[in-house]
């Protein structure tokens, strides 16, 4: 399902009355309706508004964490705040959601006191055809997963320049939460796992010094990179998880129940069949 977006029109044909004002002897006419062109920025938060149309009064809701979940959670606060919701829970992804929720007035909880979440709402780094996703080049993969497991729904909202042919397309980073004890020999592991794709893994650095990035949870991240596609994900996933040193990884595999992509056509909803 495709829609247009109307409400941005607006702020299109200011631009063209800008536009005509800078132009010397410009004609009076009256301005000739043009072609929206719409930032990453704008896109993610229509993705984002749209998937808070879904949300109902009364959910346990999983908040993710980016800058494209930051408008969902937006969004949220400001429907409370009108008294267009009532009684939403809010489990954040992060440190950084909670405290961004938290001054946004909504009430927050956790998985100990709400093991079963009616619905997240986050954003990804790649999705596939599959709707597969790479999370967590914000750092935020473990918590995100441990949440996003617990929904019975789960929308993804992305811009369309996150769509990619197969996990790893993008060439960016696939990341890989580790516990810092020998984090080079974890590194060396998870290089050999995927010698085949051409995997090359980097520790995540912060600051001048480039120290360690270190997550909510006190643990390191490897970024892994591939040169080619590492083929079958559940087996890839296995691998991972089962060297020892390894948290978690940032593949979600058949998570994602609903996605939503905002692209310069229009906004796609899909739901997994
Ligand atoms: O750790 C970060 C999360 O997985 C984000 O959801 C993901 O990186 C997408 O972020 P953004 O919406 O900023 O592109």
């Amino acid at each position: 399902m495709a829609v247009a977006h109307p409400h941005y029109l607006k702020s299109s044909e200011k631009r063209k009355d800008i536009e005509q004002l800078m132009v010397p002897n410009a004609p009076l006419a009256a301005p000739i309706p043009q072609p929206t062109i719409l930032s990453q920025e704008e896109l993610k938060k229509i993705a984002a508004f749209k998937a808070v149309e879904f949300v109902r009064s009364g959910m346990v809701l999983g908040l993710g964490t980016g800058s494209t979940a930051k408008h969902a959670v937006d969004r949220i606060g400001e429907l409370l705040k009108s008294g267009q919701l009532k009684n939403i829970v809010g489990i954040p992804t992060s440190m950084k959601t909670h405290e961004q929720a938290m001054n946004l007035g909504i009430p927050l909880s956790d998985l100990n006191c709400h093991p079963i979440i009616d619905m997240a709402i986050d954003g990804a780094d790649e999705v596939d055809p599959e709707m597969n996703l790479v999370k967590g080049r914000g750092g935020s993969l473990l918590r995100e997963k441990m949440v996003e497991t617990a929904s019975k729904k789960f929308i993804v909202i992305v811009d369309e320049t996150k769509l990619v042919d197969y996990i790893g397309g993008s060439r960016l980073a696939m990341p890989v939460e580790i516990v810092p004890f020998c984090w080079k020999f974890t590194l060396q592991r998870l290089e050999m796992l995927f010698t085949d794709a051409g995997c090359v893994g980097r520790l995540r650095t912060e600051g001048e010094r480039g120290a360690p990035y270190v997550s909510d949870n006190g643990n390191y991240i490897i970024d892994l990179y591939f040169d080619r596609d590492m083929g079958d994900l559940k087996a890839a996933s296995d691998a991972i998880l089962r060297l020892a040193g390894v948290v978690e990884h940032g593949m979600f595999i058949d998570m994602a129940t609903t996605l939503i992509v905002a692209g310069k056509n229009g906004v796609t909803i899909r739901n997994k069949d």
